[in-house]
């Protein structure tokens, strides 16, 4: 038939089928549940903190990754546009499921609860509460199990109070941030400009300050941002600490640079008992990381293992340790900002010091015939079958370096980035040229069960 690529779609065939046997084959060698959308309880896959095995771990990558591309190779293009240009819908039909309290009533009624039911309870129009809810059962969110009648599974468990997809879905504002996106590219005085106060937040929100500055004159967005925050490094600490080798590095004093809320420096005090650790941020976050502390782990604020400091990243750094770490913070800036961040380190490191940094490695779209790998290494799926250690295999034919679909997460969160920080995700290239000009080496990159990776830095 004229233009369907035969080998394409059988390639991605078998991809997609090699990847479901994986799944199958590692779930019964785990002894997991098998996976159930009408499951109502939490499947260890449901929780990043539950570290499957690496080749499980691979096998999801892999079959998300391929069933992306079959969709791009099947879908109408005009529909997709249609599709695509009523995506601010899908956030808005998630928001009200959240802030209504529909989602709470759902999964306050095991069996179901009705669209009588729920309009009723909460006084709002059946015809507009079906709407939404049709709009979130074709994502995922909810099953409809009998004419207008909507029961919870397990991706709505993530959506209880406390939980941290609804932590992360509380923050407002991307919305603002990209209804303004083309008026910051196309801006006639800040389209070159990589100014943090020159993006589409100020437009958005109708300021000149920074997100930074602005959050500090509005302490309930800040407190929202930071917990919504907060679970970005939450929900993939079992990743951090299992896959990268902390006690290895026999450090014994780390600085944890714009620490934020001190969560990670908190968890790190417990697996490394005789490491101090050193939080820094702003003055207006600090006083909330010196409570957290002390609720945390006041052992260890007492005895001076776990402090909090004001500092300045556009200071030089005047503590001398064996580690400094940058967890989400270089994705928040622009190139320049992030070399006058590592230089200013620098000034107070030892010459024997490591810079860590805990972000996301980009990869490029690049969709290739043969298997690819941006370290030219080539491991496939079944070369980590009883494999303990973490390690990424290759993209197969046709699947992008960054396995596509896979990749929405931090391709979304970058474009945000963008928007609100004049900042980006960066690929290897791209970091490898930061820690050039700010005279450093990349020591390694360590990936992670992760959406993020480990950049070791020294000297
Ligand atoms: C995305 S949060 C990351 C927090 C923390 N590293 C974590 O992983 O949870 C960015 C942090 O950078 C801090 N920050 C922003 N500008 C700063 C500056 N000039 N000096 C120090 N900290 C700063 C913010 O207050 C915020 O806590």
């Amino acid at each position: 038939m004229p233009g369907l690529d035969i080998n394409e779609i059988s390639s991605l065939q078998q991809t997609l089928n090699a990847a479901l046997d994986a799944i199958k084959d590692e779930i019964r060698l785990g002894e997991l549940p098998d996976l159930s959308s009408t499951a109502t309880s939490p499947h260890p896959l449901d929780d990043p903190n539950v570290l499957v095995s690496p080749r499980l771990f691979e096998a999801r990558r892999l079959t998300l990754a391929s069933i992306g591309q079959i969709k791009y190779l099947l879908q109408v293009p005009y529909e997709k546009v249609v599709e695509q240009s009523l995506a601010p819908y899908d956030a808005a039909t998630l928001d009200i499921f959240i802030r209504t309290g529909i989602v709470d009533i759902i999964l306050a009624n095991p069996r179901g609860a009705s669209l009588e039911q729920i309009s009723s309870d909460l006084d709002l129009h059946p015809h507009k509460v079906r709407a939404v809810l049709r709009h979130l059962s074709i994502q995922g969110w909810i099953r409809e199990v009998s004419e207008d009648v909507y029961c919870a599974n397990r991706s709505t468990l993530t959506l209880r109070p406390g939980q941290s997809g609804r932590q992360w879905a509380m923050t407002k504002g991307k919305g603002k941030v990209a209804g303004s996106l083309l008026d910051m590219i196309t801006h006639p005085h800040w389209k070159h400009s990589t100014s943090i106060t020159h993006t589409a937040f100020q437009l958005g929100h109708n300021t000149d300050l920074s997100i930074f500055a602005y959050n500090k004159e509005h302490p309930a967005e800040l407190k929202q941002w930071a917990t919504s925050v907060k679970t970005l490094g939450s929900v993939y600490e079992e990743a951090l600490f299992h896959d990268y080798p902390w006690k290895s590095l026999k450090s014994t004093s780390f600085v944890d640079c714009a620490g934020g809320q001190g969560y990670l420096s908190i968890s790190l005090a417990g697996i490394l008992p005789s490491a101090h650790f050193v939080v820094q941020d702003l003055p207006e976050v600090i006083s909330l990381t010196r409570e957290n502390m002390k609720r945390e782990n006041p052992s260890a604020v007492e005895n001076g293992r776990l402090q909090a400091h004001p500092a300045d990243l556009f200071k030089p750094q005047t503590v001398a340790a064996d580690t400094y770490v940058l967890r989400y913070i270089l994705h928040d800036w622009s190139d320049n900002d992030c070399v006058s961040i590592l230089k200013n380190i620098s000034l107070g490191a030892k010459p024997t010091s490591k810079i860590l940094v805990i972000d996301h490695v980009a990869s490029p779209a690049i969709v290739s015939r043969g298997a690819s790998a941006d370290d030219g290494r080539h491991i496939e799926l079944d070369d980590l079958a009883g494999c303990k250690d973490y390690t990424t295999i290759s993209a197969p034919p046709f699947i992008p370096k960054n396995f596509g679909a896979y990749s929405y997460m931090p391709v979304a969160l970058g474009t945000h980035l963008m928007g609100a920080f004049n900042a980006r995700e960066r690929t290897l290239t791209e970091w490898r040229a930061i820690v050039d000009e700010a005279g450093l080496r990349i020591l390694r990159v360590k990936a992670l069960r992760a959406k993020t990776s480990v950049i070791e830095l020294g000297f």
